[in-house]
């Protein structure tokens, strides 16, 4: 745990505590520990390159789910940094009106394509307007939700099916038609997932199974590129609370935590694919960390998740 905790007193103990052992101790406290710190922490910042929003600049991107919500918000991030934005979702009307804000706030072009991503047809469309009229494909954001219930598991196997097509065979399917466009711009794939796809949650069941199956393709996935020297990142990207629309009209009554805002979200979500990290997590502190406690002490994760959960509230079914 010292170790841990203070590596540098407790390597100090060890060496200290032996001195006929280690001879040249001296030398090494005095100089070389130091110097490796500094190596270490060189290499550590030196590999990890700042986000500028310049880095956006005339890049194609996709966003699905982009009539509202975190989709929307990261269609007009792109917008400001001067992104080709290319949004779908099913309502036409909303995508519309997204794409003249976008528009306004300085994108490189702004379009839409209409249709639901249980028909195959609109994932073909999209990937044949990417190609006609932008010439390629940067980046993918997978972002699209069907709707669910927030609720105990009503043992409805057909919603699971439909959510399972909406949630993450589409996302596969997308993935496979725009991937010759990716590859040859060594562009990005990011996928927008959930704290519930990395930990069981109550009243989420359908939903946890679909968010889990991307973390299982997109993470088996990430290691073929890796084998296969293919240049294209793959960024999951693991969100807790996020104070949408739905998402509060479908959770806020039952869950005892304060939701974190859908504008932020959208930013970091772009931050992390465009400096193709393997995963992003937001809001670190109530993700990253929780996530620490799940392979450990599960049992406690759960029941601290439990206590910040008010079944009581739930709406009648
Ligand atoms: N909000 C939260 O608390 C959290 C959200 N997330 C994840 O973030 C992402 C965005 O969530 P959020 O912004 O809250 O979601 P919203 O419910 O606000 O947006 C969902 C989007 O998906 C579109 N959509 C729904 N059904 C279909 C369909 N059949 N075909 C195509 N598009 C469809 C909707 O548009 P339309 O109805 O017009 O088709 C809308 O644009 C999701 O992946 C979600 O899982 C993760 C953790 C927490
Ligand atoms: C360890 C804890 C401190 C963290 C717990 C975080 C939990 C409670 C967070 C993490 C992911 C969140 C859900 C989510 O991903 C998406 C949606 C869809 C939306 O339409 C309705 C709300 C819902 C179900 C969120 C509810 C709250 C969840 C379970």
């Amino acid at each position: 745990m010292a170790l841990l905790l203070r590596p540098g007193a407790a390597l100090q103990r060890l060496f200290s505590s032996s001195p006929a052992l280690f001879p040249t101790m001296g030398l090494l406290q005095k100089i070389l520990i130091p110097v490796l710190g500094l190596v270490l922490a060189f290499c550590f910042y030196s590999s990890r390159e700042n986000f500028k929003p310049e880095m956006l600049k005339g890049k194609r991107v996709i966003v699905t789910g982009a009539s509202t919500g975190i989709g929307e918000q990261m269609a007009y991030h792109l917008a400001r940094m001067g992104a080709h934005v290319l949004v779908t979702a099913r309502t036409e009307a909303k995508l519309q009106q997204v794409v003249e804000r976008c528009r306004a706030l300085g994108a490189s072009s702004a379009r839409l394509v209409s249709g639901s991503m249980e028909d195959m047809a609109t994932t073909r469309q999209l990937v044949e307007v990417a190609e006609a009229e932008l010439g390629g494909l940067d980046m993918l954001i997978l972002n699209h939700v069907g709707k669910s219930y927030f609720n105990y598991f009503d043992g409805d196997v057909g919603h699971v099916q439909k959510l399972l097509n909406i949630n993450f065979l589409s996302y596969v399917a997308m993935t496979v038609s725009a991937l010759p466009m990716l590859k040859r711009s060594g562009g990005s794939i990011v996928v927008v997932s959930s704290m519930a796809g990395k930990v069981g949650f109550p009243f989420t069941v359908p939903y946890s199974a679909t968010k889990f199956a991307l973390d299982g393709f997109f993470s088996s996935l990430r290691q073929e590129f890796s084998i296969q020297s293919v240049n294209v990142s793959i960024t999951l990207c693991i969100l807790g609370f996020i104070d949408t629309e739905n998402a509060m009209r479908a959770a806020a009554d039952v869950l005892l935590m304060s939701p974190a805002p859908k504008e932020e979200c959208a930013l970091e979500i772009i931050k992390g694919g465009t400096l193709r990290q393997r995963e992003v997590y937001y809001r670190y502190a109530s993700t990253k960390l929780p996530l620490l406690l799940r392979d450990w002490a599960a049992e406690l994760l759960d029941l601290l998740v439990r206590q910040r959960y008010r079944p009581e509230r739930l709406r009648a079914a």
